[in-house]
């Protein structure tokens, strides 16, 4: 199976990573294209491929294309790749807010989305992905198989992508942000222990969490029964989190979903210029 990708940002780059790593692909049948070529065959020292001089060359040689660029850049890209109609090969689209009609809608080929997140370099974490009907059965499953290589595929449609795409893509990022915070409030409560400190210890304690909810299969509710004691200190810090987390995650996905339509709204822009 010959893979594509064009456009080497951070989600280009985890996936050369994962499926390097894993197997994949190899470095002759792993094909680039980057607008900017030197970027490509720097990166390519590291991670061997082979570097593409056009978005054209890339989509013939191989039979799924990855699309990594910015979702402002999907739409010309894929236009691009439907001017030869002789070209195949698979399109997954994989930037939020251009819906699979958007996609079927210049390209007569299969389409697809995906919504993939960093830490699959780390072949961790969950793949989102749903398929038009234009994809047969045979390019689904090849599909579902090269995304098992990044960690969990998991299916969704395009009513609840958006909302997954906060606790899967988005996550990482997020989950960060509660870390730093957390790490910041350690340190403004005892300023003898220094920030860097407080890093290491939550980022070796969520390791260590994860790792205990996957290998004993826990339920959060729990981990939450083993680490507090009834009456303890944790409960104490749970009643806080209780208090003020259920107003804050409900604002973080009536925001994102905000940014989410904005960006839909380009998008539909585009589809009428
Ligand atoms: O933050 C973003 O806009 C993209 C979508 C999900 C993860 N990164």
């Amino acid at each position: 199976m010959k893979i594509g990708i064009i456009g080497l940002g951070s989600i280009g780059q985890m996936l050369v990573k994962a499926f390097t790593r894993s197997k994949a692909a190899s470095a002759d049948s792993l094909y680039v294209y980057n607008r900017t070529r030197e970027k490509a065959e720097a990166f390519a020292k590291d991670w061997p491929f082979i570097v593409c001089d056009s978005v054209h060359e890339c989509a013939e040689k191989v039979d799924v294309l990855f699309l990594c660029t910015k979702p402002l850049d999907i739409l010309p890209v894929v236009d691009e790749i439907a001017k030869d109609q002789t070209v195949q090969a698979h399109l997954v689209s994989a930037a939020a807010g251009v819906s699979l009609g958007d996609l079927a809608s210049r390209y007569a080929g299969p389409v697809s989305k995906l919504i993939p997140t960093v830490t699959s370099q780390e072949l961790h974490g969950v793949s989102l992905y749903c398929c038009h009907r234009s994809v047969s059965a045979p390019d689904r499953e090849a599909l579902i198989s090269l995304l098992d290589h990044l960690g969990k595929p998991e299916e969704v449609n395009e009513s609840t992508i958006e909302t997954a795409t906060i606790l899967t893509s988005s996550a990482p990022g997020l989950i960060a942000g509660i870390l730093e915070q957390f790490a910041q409030a350690g340190t403004r409560h005892t300023p003898e222990l220094s920030i860097e400190q407080t890093r290491r210890y939550l980022v070796e304690t969520l390791l260590g969490t994860a790792t205990l909810l996957q290998a004993e299969n826990l339920g959060f509710d729990q981990l939450i029964e083993r680490v507090a004691t009834k009456g303890g200190i944790t409960q104490e810090g749970l009643e806080v989190l209780g208090k003020f987390l259920p107003t804050a995650f409900d604002e973080v996905f009536a925001m994102t979903t905000q940014k989410h339509q904005l960006l839909k709204d380009m998008i539909a822009q585009q589809q009428k210029a």
